[in-house]
């Protein structure tokens, strides 16, 4: 476990909760002004901080320091390939729900190919045949079906298989009920009741390798409890299939780690120490590598979305705040009602008052909405306005929606700025269709 020496080396002082602070009254992501941001690459404009980015990778690096593990980012959370590249660099592995994601490992570092777990309850042929070739560490499988298809695969190609199955524990984790996974009433894994028997059956195959157990049981958990009751009954199966004879080298925790999306959120270094001890009292086994795919935590609290007030308008009492972006490049409020702190670029002074509105976009949809009945500093047409905590899952749920193009996408190092994706155009969103 973590020493205390380890945890001064990167701790509160050193990870703020998040890298947007006020200087000279105005919102700067590390050492750039946001205003320049919008003036340089126009909004709306997702903006990370890659400094924020790598000292969470690492705080994850230090706490499990003492054991062998190997963090696998969980790449649905931020697919930008300059973030990947950031993580690959730094040791990072990656857990994959897709084809494309694997692509995606491939573009920016191939040796980290080796540390890439392969998640999703429906992977096809084409996706199980390039993880094969790309000789990924491992299949998490979720169904009989899939460990079935893995198998013709592997044989169709003479590659064997390395797979864990990724079991249902059924721990109940409080969280938003679209992104609870561990029950039994969740598409999610294999009960793990009937674990033992599956792998019995797959150890007859010479394409299956029996190497892992892993666990996921959903995201954006808070309380750290429901992680040390689903690795308990992990270990408690790893011990009985080492029994069994098979040789068990990973387990892997799954990510889930929740971020606080409040005003004034708590220490990132605490929350990580309480994770990893957490996990620790669950693992009763200290032979097998730990593998684990934190997402949000990583990503989130590293990136704002910046966007342009357009209008201010009032409908009978309600105010509505306009922006230029909309639920089509952040879906997380309308789909989830999450919370994003919403605050504006120039710091107001002391005295100016709130106002209370809707802070909503363009879209058609009265669903499309970032906040509702919010109060807010007084802002006006042009003002820009930041959306915080929306690096994970924001640009990667963001879609075309009312044919509108997705943002661009910065990383900001120190004062350096680099352009990671650049802002898509109509030509762009055209371009596939067929007439
Ligand atoms: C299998 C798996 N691993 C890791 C993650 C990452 O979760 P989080 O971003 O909450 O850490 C997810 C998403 O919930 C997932 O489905
Ligand atoms: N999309 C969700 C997280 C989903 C996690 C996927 N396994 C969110 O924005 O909070």
């Amino acid at each position: 476990m973590k020493t205390k020496k380890a945890l001064n080396k990167i701790s509160a002082a050193t990870v703020a909760a998040r890298p947007f602070v006020y200087r000279n009254r105005i919102l700067h992501c590390d050492g750039v002004s946001l205003a320049t941001l919008a003036e340089d690459h126009g909004t709306p404009l997702y903006v990370y901080s890659s400094s924020q980015i790598s000292q969470r990778f690492q705080l994850f690096q230090q706490a499990f320091a003492s054991r062998p593990h190997t963090v696998c980012y969980a790449v649905k959370a931020n697919s930008s390939l300059a973030i990947l590249r950031l993580l690959a660099r730094q040791g990072a592995g990656f857990d994959i729900v897709s084809g494309g994601e694997l692509e995606r490992i491939r573009r920016v570092h191939k040796p980290a190919l080796k540390k890439v777990v392969f998640s999703g309850v429906g992977k096809q042929a084409w996706e199980i045949d390039a993880a094969l070739k790309a000789d990924i560490l491992q299949f998490n499988v979720e169904s009989e079906m899939e460990l079935d298809l893995l198998a013709a695969r592997a044989q169709a190609l003479g590659i064997r298989a390395r797979f864990a199955l990724r079991v249902n524990p059924d721990v109940f984790a409080e969280t938003h009920p679209y992104i609870s996974t561990g029950l039994s009433e969740h598409k999610f894994g294999i009960d793990i009741k009937s674990a033992r028997a599956i792998y019995r059956r797959a150890a007859k195959s010479k394409w299956l390798e029996p190497y892992g157990v892993s666990v996921h049981i959903g995201s954006q958990i808070r309380k750290v409890d429901p992680f040390a009751a689903a690795l308990a009954r992990v270990t408690a199966l790893v011990a009985q299939l080492r029994h069994d004879g098979h040789d068990i080298r990973t387990i892997d925790a799954g990510g889930g780690l929740g971020i606080d999306y409040s005003d004034a959120p708590f220490d990132a270094a605490h929350q990580v120490d309480r994770y990893a001890t957490a996990l620790t009292k669950g693992l009763a086994d200290d032979r097998a590598h730990l593998l684990l795919e934190p997402g949000r935590f990583i990503v989130a609290q590293a990136g704002a979305l910046l966007t342009r007030v357009l209008v201010v308008k009032k409908n009978g009492s309600k105010t509505f705040v306009i922006t230029d972006a909309a639920m089509n490049d952040l879906i997380r409020p309308a789909l989830y009602h999450a919370h994003h702190e919403i605050i504006p670029v120039r710091q107001p002074t002391g005295k100016a008052a709130n106002i209370t509105a809707d802070i909503v976009g363009p879209v058609c949809e009265s669903g499309d909405f970032f906040a509702r009945d919010r109060a807010i500093a007084n802002v006006k047409p042009g003002d820009l306005v930041a959306l915080l905590d929306a690096g994970a899952y924001g640009m990667t749920q963001a879609s075309n929606y009312n044919s509108r193009p997705r943002p661009a996408e910065v990383l900001v190092e120190d004062t350096k700025v680099t352009l990671a994706r650049r802002r898509e155009t109509i030509r762009d969103l055209l371009a596939p269709e067929v007439l």
